[in-house]
């Protein structure tokens, strides 16, 4: 690779928004999950997902990923109709893609080389350079020493950091987060967190992430990732990062897309009530 401090290569990423989502609904059974969901995510920026329990903000991501089709509506992914793809091309999608699951979700009987490695092996890339792509990218999220280690031997930020690197191993075009601050403690949140910053400021890669703690979200909006000191800091100023956008799901609809300060400002009742 693909030095993970590297910005992707966009060339082969056409103009225009990364993601569109237009008019798509998706049910399960009787139950509307989604309901005429239309919003676009341009190239560079992260849109942060929040919303109660429940309100499909974990489908989204699968929907984007591939791995869920919706009843109606079309889906965009790199200026490719996904909606109705073959499953072969969603899996070449897919690899442009790099997915931070909730709860990690870590093969067990695995190390952590091996789980990391786990789109090269797929891929066939020789051995050696698939340990040097692990060490490399293990070094960038700040875990060298894990990698001969089995999930069980790692704290549960550990392990969130192994399934970042997994999900950057293959220098995606888009990373998808689900709640990865979810379950932990607030000090070990901090520190994802700061990850996924790093990760940002260092590849502008296009990013969803879903989010259960307010306080993440606003630190994702409010910080940036200083190379030189090798650590996150607020924007000088109260600035706010203007990559950052964000979608507020409440049963299924969208209530509020946005830039942080339309948020922050926003008059909505069930909005106030929910931010605060
Ligand atoms: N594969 C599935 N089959 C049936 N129902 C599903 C499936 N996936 C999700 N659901 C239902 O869809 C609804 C939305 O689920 P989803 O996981 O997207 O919510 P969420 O907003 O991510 O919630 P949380 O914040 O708790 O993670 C829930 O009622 C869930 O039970």
């Amino acid at each position: 690779m693909a030095d993970p401090q590297t910005p992707p290569d966009t060339a082969n990423i056409p103009s225009g928004p990364v993601v569109v989502f237009d008019n798509v609904s998706i049910r399960f059974d009787v139950k509307p999950v989604l309901e005429n969901i239309s919003f676009q995510v341009e190239r560079g920026q992260q849109l942060i997902i929040l919303g109660p329990a429940g309100t499909g903000k974990s489908v989204l991501l699968k929907l984007v990923d591939g791995l869920l089709e919706p009843d109606s509506g079309t889906i965009t992914v790199f200026g490719e109709n996904i909606t109705r793809m073959r499953e072969t091309d969603r899996f070449k999608l897919r690899n442009r893609i790099g997915m931070v699951f909730q709860e990690s979700a870590l093969f067990d009987s695995l190390t952590v080389e091996d789980n990391v490695a786990y789109r090269l092996n797929e891929e066939r890339v020789p051995r050696d350079e698939s340990h040097r792509r692990v060490e490399e990218v293990l070094n960038f999220v700040a875990l060298p020493t894990a990698i001969s280690k089995f999930p069980s031997e790692l704290s549960g930020g550990m392990r969130r950091r192994v399934s970042i690197a997994r999900a950057i191993i293959t220098k995606p075009d888009l990373i998808l987060y689900d709640s990865p601050t979810g379950g932990l403690d607030p000090i070990t949140s901090t520190t994802i967190v700061e990850l996924v910053v790093k990760q940002r400021d260092v590849s502008h890669t296009t990013s969803l992430l879903i989010t259960h703690r307010l306080q993440d979200a606003f630190t994702l909006a409010t910080h940036r990732f200083n190379v030189e000191a090798d650590k996150m800091e607020p924007i000088p100023n109260g600035g706010i990062e203007d990559s950052t956008k964000f979608l507020v799901l409440n049963e299924g609809k969208i209530v509020f897309e946005g830039s942080t300060e339309e948020l922050v400002h926003s008059e909505d009742p069930w909005l106030k009530q929910y931010l605060s």
